[in-house]
């Protein structure tokens, strides 16, 4: 069937770049001291049944994830949790007013709707992800079809816990993550917080879950903001950076793809050592700066950029954007 052939490929192709790019830290990490591994998928853990009695499902009726639009962040965490072999196509519905988004989904062998409603009957864990100003209206259309056995997991920047507790229920289980892009290659970053009502079963299963799509972790919900500025915005900033990098080398004659590749290819070289040594940047900085060398005239005419100010800039500015999203 061709929809079967192109998820497969999709699948082949999202499944080599992540091979390529998987990574583990060693355990004798001294800078990054995160309590999580930043592992991808080089160790899959067993798919998903069950992974608390509280959790509203029994081990022989696997968990039925829901995606209530179903757009690129939507597509990137199915993505990732169905090429990882987490979960189950089938086990995995969507809905969006129109096609449009539909066929990523459909592609990839889950069902689709454009009954939001039909989510909520149809599934136990439940992301969110239209945008901010859609997100209300969308969860007074659902609250009715809402119950005590649903997890409510927002993915939308900027909209607070307290607000969609207001927007739904009483007692609803609500939590709300911040993931980014890169999930749809299982080299995200995504952080989480729990409502009122959500309990750490739920966070523990949305962690596990969640895991395969790369670094996930639960933090305070003042965080959450933060990390929008930082990491959710942040992979357009080095897309940006990458760009500019790649046009440097385009000015002076080297060939526009092969520039492009350099570039992001330099970015992922230095990421990984940053994450694989666990070395403060500055510390592997050093470590390619020789005495006299090219490296230092390079970074001299960064500072003269103001780099590290526009680029602190950038994640304020968004962070103080997520939080003004909440307002309105
Ligand atoms: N794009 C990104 O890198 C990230 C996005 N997010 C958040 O994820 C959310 C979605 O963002 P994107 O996927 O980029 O947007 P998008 O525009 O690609 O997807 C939005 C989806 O919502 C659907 N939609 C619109 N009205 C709807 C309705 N009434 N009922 C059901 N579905 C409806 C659209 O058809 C589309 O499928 C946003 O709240 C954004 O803040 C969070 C982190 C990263
Ligand atoms: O630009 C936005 O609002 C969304 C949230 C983080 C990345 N994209």
């Amino acid at each position: 069937m061709a929809g079967a052939a192109t998820a497969a490929a999709a699948a082949a192709a999202v499944a080599t770049a992540t091979a390529a790019s998987s990574t583990k830290l060693s355990s004798s990490t001294p800078y990054l001291t995160s309590s999580s591994t930043f592992s991808s998928s080089t160790t899959i853990p067993p798919p998903v049944t069950m992974l608390s009695s509280q959790l509203p499902w029994t081990p022989d009726s696997p968990m039925q994830i829901g995606f209530v639009g179903a757009g690129r962040m939507a597509e990137a965490i199915a993505m990732g949790i169905i090429v990882s072999g987490k979960v189950e196509a089938n086990n995995v519905m969507a809905s969006a007013p129109s096609d449009k988004n539909l066929w990523h989904f459909q592609n990839l062998g889950c069902r689709t709707t454009h009954s939001n409603t039909e989510v909520l009957q149809n599934c136990n864990i439940v992301f969110f992800a239209t945008k901010p100003h859609i997100l209300p209206i969308v969860l007074a259309e659902v609250s009715p079809a809402v119950t005590r056995k649903h997890v409510l997991v927002s993915v939308a920047a900027g909209v607070s816990l307290h607000t969609l507790e207001k927007l739904l229920p009483p007692k609803s289980r609500v939590l709300r993550i911040m993931p980014n892009l890169p999930c749809r290659v299982q080299e995200g970053a995504v952080v989480m917080a729990r409502g009122r009502h959500a309990e750490k079963c739920e966070t523990e299963y949305l962690q596990n879950l969640l895991s395969v799509c790369g670094l996930c972790e639960e933090v305070p919900e003042a965080y959450i903001n933060i990390h929008t500025g930082l990491s959710g915005s942040g992979v357009a900033y080095v897309c940006m950076f990458s760009e500019a990098l790649a046009e440097g080398a385009i000015k002076l004659g080297m060939p526009s793809g092969l520039a492009h590749q350099i570039a992001a290819q330099t970015l992922l070289g230095a990421a990984k050592l940053l994450l694989q040594s666990g070395q403060h940047p500055a510390q592997l900085r050093s470590e390619v700066c020789t005495p006299g060398g090219t490296t230092i005239y390079g970074l001299h005419a960064l500072e003269q950029g103001g780099l590290r100010a526009a680029a602190m800039n950038a994640v304020e500015a968004a962070t103080r954007r997520a939080q003004e999203l909440n307002k309105q």
